[in-house]
């Protein structure tokens, strides 16, 4: 029988098959950062055990750091806290760790492609729920709580009820100045927040496979804002020239053993999915969101809806959200006054969000009302950016670039956005108060967040 690539993934991985309870999956790779770990180790050496295979797991610090001084000590007692707790467990439990300063440190999402730790056909977990990024190299990536994060430190294993499995296929080629992040955005505004809840997810057609790598992972990284259990594409020549040469990617002999087997995973002709959806990618526009869940997100051309536009059942969490954000149902998007512009996460924060902004903001200047915090998603970024001139371009139209870490994503560090104040924001989550207490998200891909930074405004970049 035909099968999935999800099916031939997790059929490998599987150690035990319990008759009506959940896997006992084999984890190829394991990634962990200060916020979910530390009641894991805890576990751990409440019960006298060590991490079974100390190699598989990788270690670092991203989101209580500081975006500035990231060479002083950390100022904020909590955070310090956090980071100094997992650099002490990385010690005691001999584990790798790329540390604050770190020339590999980063946004574990970001640095474990870069250093190919993320390989076609692994399956990958972290104590968080955008591990699904990792799913655009053709992996099962998915995130866990930290109770799991204590079983596969212990075991390499973990208990996982199967998924059922959905394809999402795109056919069509995008529109020019269109943006993974649009693509995410717009299918969540189609399905919801709830609509891919129980399924781990596909993304397929023309205009995925025309994607890059970094593309791939800004949409895999938003599955999990659609309810999916993850997200995944199959790995082909875009996936295999990226991952090779990278450090622990194999090598020589070991290589072309692993590009044979990569090779067999695609899902084959007439394997079956549990769902089946399909959009066309040419009807895809620029999108923003108006409220306080990734769904709610339109065209940037498009009105706010009007609540007889909404399902009844969802009225008053639609009026509370644009009460909240300070908007009316009807209203246009387009032209609104905004006060904070970030780009950067795991969602966008890769070398190809920075060189699609500065293509937006060279020659221009940054409108003076608007506070722009660009943030690289690792040190790698960081230094890619300077080695292609890109901070040059940033800082002659007046941005300078911050210092790696989830940052404004959510708000765990310094940079908060103030009550009241609007965000236009690269980033995976416009919740109430994500971006600080009382701070207003507008979510939005790279040249739309450069957009704004220009001109102030929700301003199509096509425009400009
Ligand atoms: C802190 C962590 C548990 C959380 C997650 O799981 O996603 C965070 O990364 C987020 O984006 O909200
Ligand atoms: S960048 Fe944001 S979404 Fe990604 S791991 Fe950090 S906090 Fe979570």
């Amino acid at each position: 029988m035909p099968s999935t690539l999800f099916d031939k993934i997790w059929d490998a991985h599987v150690v035990t098959a319990v008759k009506n309870g959940p896997t006992q999956l084999y984890i190829d790779r394991h990634y962990c950062h200060e916020v979910t770990s530390p009641q894991a180790f805890d576990g751990l050496r409440k019960r006298g055990l060590q991490v079974f295979r100390p190699e598989k797991t990788t270690l670092s610090p991203d989101h209580n750091i500081p975006t500035l001084f990231q060479d002083q000590p950390i100022k904020d007692p909590i955070s310090k806290n956090q980071v100094d707790t997992l650099t002490r467990n990385a010690q005691e439990f001999g584990l790798t760790m790329y540390g604050l300063g770190h020339a590999k440190n980063g946004i574990i999402h970001v640095i474990g492609p870069e250093n190919g730790l993320t390989l076609p056909g692994m399956t990958i977990v972290c104590g968080d729920s955008h591990t699904s990024t990792h799913g655009a190299f053709g992996s099962i990536a998915f995130g866990i709580g930290t109770s799991e994060v204590e079983m596969v430190l212990a075991s390499q294993c973990i208990l996982q009820p199967r998924p059922k499995t959905m394809r999402i296929t795109y056919n069509g080629k995008l529109q020019q100045g269109v943006t993974a992040k649009d693509i995410a955005l717009y299918t969540i505004s189609q399905l919801t927040t709830g609509g891919a809840t129980g399924y781990f997810v596909e993304y397929a057609g023309e205009a995925i496979r025309s994607l890059s790598m970094e593309e791939r992972m800004t949409v895999c990284n938003l599955s999990i804002e659609m309810g999916a259990r993850g997200g995944m594409i199959a790995p082909d020549e875009t996936t295999f020239t990226y991952v090779k040469g990278r450090e622990f990617a194999p090598k020589g002999e070991a290589w072309s053993k692993a590009l044979a087997y990569w090779q067999t995973l695609p899902t084959e002709e007439g394997a079956v999915f549990d769902r089946e959806v399909t959009f066309d990618a040419s009807q895809i526009e620029p999108m923003i969101t108006y409220g306080t869940n990734p769904g709610m997100g339109i065209s940037i051309h498009a009105s706010i809806p009007s609540i007889n536009q909404i399902d009844p059942a969802g009225q008053i969490s639609f009026e509370k959200s644009l009460k909240y954000m300070g908007f009316a149902p009807g209203e246009q998007m387009e032209g609104k006054a905004i006060d904070y512009v970030f780009l950067g996460s795991c969602t966008n924060g890769r070398i190809e969000d920075f060189r699609a902004f500065a293509s937006i903001v060279k020659g221009k200047k940054k409108a003076d009302n608007v506070i722009v915090w660009l943030v690289p998603g690792s040190w790698a970024v960081e230094k890619q950016i300077r080695a292609e001139g890109l901070d040059k371009i940033l800082e002659d139209a007046g941005f300078e670039l911050r210092q790696p870490g989830c940052s404004a994503c959510l708000a765990m560090n310094e940079d908060k956005v103030p009550a009241g104040k609007y965000a236009v924001s690269t980033s995976n989550r416009n919740f109430e108060g994500r971006q600080g207490p009382g701070s207003r998200t507008l979510l939005a891909g790279p040249l739309v967040a450069a957009a704004a930074a220009i001109t102030g405004q929700i301003t199509d970049p096509r425009t400009l």
